[in-house]
């Protein structure tokens, strides 16, 4: 297991016939709305932009009560570095979303390459089961919602979302803010605050807080207020200021980075460098090209770039929608898996046949020693292999907030989970999985879920 997020976990998997070339699993519990489904049709829309930055999906698929996708594998998350690296620092790359928001822009879900590859030195956008189409078919922006439900992770989500207006492109990018804000001060004062008290510290904290990060954060803190649910944030301003932080630290894209061989920590991530092959490893990474800084010469902004608080009050937005064409996302309790029929007596020792089956566990290397019978955080002993979650706190993470199921209680905290045993119907190979404690209880199925990786057409 190299991942857990508040409705799914993720595994490091080979195909059985081809063992040295590893993939990740994410697998969730099948519910009405199949969030998997949702993160399938992005990835197969992001690979048409052939970004680097992008994870390619290999396969969707479900079996008896869980949906799963194999996708390329990555490397530690944003969120595992900062924990790792003393001074976290870290760099964020360009990244520009056309048509859809992410939701849940947090540091968990960027991730950096295989550690070892050239990959390691993007920064991937991970878990688009939160992304909502801002458009609708006849590519007009769709009308917000006079109330949107709670959808992201309490700690980054922006004002708005706490308000419950309709999540628009600035907020993805209030989320940055805040994160950012968080790499370069270390941690967030409202990390972990009910989200009453995380809305009162982020409207009465951030002046201090932006008092001690770099200028640049304040001016994109001022321009974001200024925008709205249908004013289209200026890219190439924002990249400008993100840009100039770049140039006044001094970096430079040909510096190593924080955790690359030369780079100041890598004494920490030369042992989890990558020891087997990967999908994409091929690629060569030119960060010169890809981050294609402004040249010498080109605009500098200054803090009177950008008005400052109360001095532009944002227009409210326009019209909200009476019915329109927006998919209505319930708040509440997700419903009840749907009751498994009878799971399969029948268990047989045969071998799978060549290419037809996903091992649920890298039988090459071993990775950690977690044993999931708690949620407590889980002490993880990285022993090698490309990716490693460096630190094994899973479990603490704010987790995002999709049906949230909880929501009647007032009660911010994540719900307890189960585990139920994934058993695979052809080998002996087992793995445990976490599961959410409101979706195992009341009329759910207690069958154990099993999953079976169909061949690949
Ligand atoms: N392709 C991948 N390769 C390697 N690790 C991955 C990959 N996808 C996800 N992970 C790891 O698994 C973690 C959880 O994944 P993800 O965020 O997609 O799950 P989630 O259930 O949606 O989580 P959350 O509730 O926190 O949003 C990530 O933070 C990352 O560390």
């Amino acid at each position: 297991m190299i991942g857990k997020g508040g409705y799914g976990v993720v595994y490091e998997v080979v195909r059985l016939n081809s063992p040295n070339t590893r993939f990740a699993c994410k697998a969730e519990l099948a519910l009405a709305h199949n969030n998997l489904k949702t993160e399938w049709d992005l990835m197969t829309l992001l690979k048409e932009s052939k970004s680097k930055h992008n994870i390619i999906g290999v396969e969707l698929g479900s079996e008896r009560n869980f949906n799963y996708i194999v996708m390329h594998l990555v490397g530690p998350s944003l969120a595992d570095l900062r924990k790792t690296i003393p001074n976290k620092v870290v760099l964020i790359e360009k990244f520009r979303w056309r048509l859809f928001i992410h939701r849940d822009v947090k540091p968990s879900n960027f991730a950096i390459g295989v550690l070892g590859t050239e990959e390691e030195k993007l920064v991937h956008v991970l878990d688009f089961g939160l992304c909502r189409n801002m458009f609708n078919k006849s590519k007009e922006l769709r009308k917000p919602r006079m109330k949107a439900p709670f959808r992201g992770t309490i700690p980054y989500c922006s004002l708005n979302i706490h308000q419950r207006m309709e999540p628009g492109r600035h907020d993805d990018f209030w989320s940055l803010l805040y994160m950012m804000i968080e790499f370069h001060l270390s941690d967030l004062p409202w990390e972990n605050m009910t989200k009453e008290n995380t809305k009162k510290e982020k409207e009465t904290k951030i002046d201090s807080l932006l008092a001690r990060c770099p200028p640049e954060f304040q001016m994109i803190r001022c321009y974001l207020l200024t925008l709205t649910y249908s004013r289209e944030p200026d890219y190439v301003k924002l990249r400008g200021v993100l840009c100039q932080i770049m140039t006044s630290k001094k970096f430079t894209p040909d510096m190593p980075l924080d955790w690359q061989v030369g780079g100041p920590h890598d004494s920490i991530f030369k042992p989890l460098a990558a020891v087997l092959k990967h999908k994409g490893s091929k690629k060569k990474v030119n960060l010169t090209e890809l981050l294609d800084l402004p040249k010498p010469g080109s605009k500098v902004y200054m803090d009177s770039d950008f008005p400052h608080p109360g001095e532009l009050e944002p227009p409210r937005d326009e019209s909200v929608s009476k019915s329109d064409d927006t998919i209505i996302e319930k708040e509440g309790p997700p419903p009840a898996p749907k009751p498994v029929s009878k799971p399969p007596t029948k268990t047989t020792t045969e071998p799978p046949k060549a290419g037809t089956t996903v091992s649920i566990k890298p039988p090459v290397i071993p990775r950690s020693t977690i044993e999931h019978n708690s949620l407590k955080p889980v002490p993880v002993t990285p022993v090698g292999g490309a990716h490693s979650t460096l630190t094994g706190h899973h479990s603490q993470k704010p987790r995002s907030i999709r049906r949230q199921p909880h929501l009647k209680s007032g009660n911010d905290s994540v719900k307890p989970m189960t585990v139920q045993t994934m058993k695979h119907p052809t080998t002996t190979a087992t793995a445990k999985i976490p599961v959410p404690a409101h979706l195992t209880s009341g009329t759910g199925s207690t069958a154990a879920p099993v999953m079976h990786i169909p061949p690949q057409k």
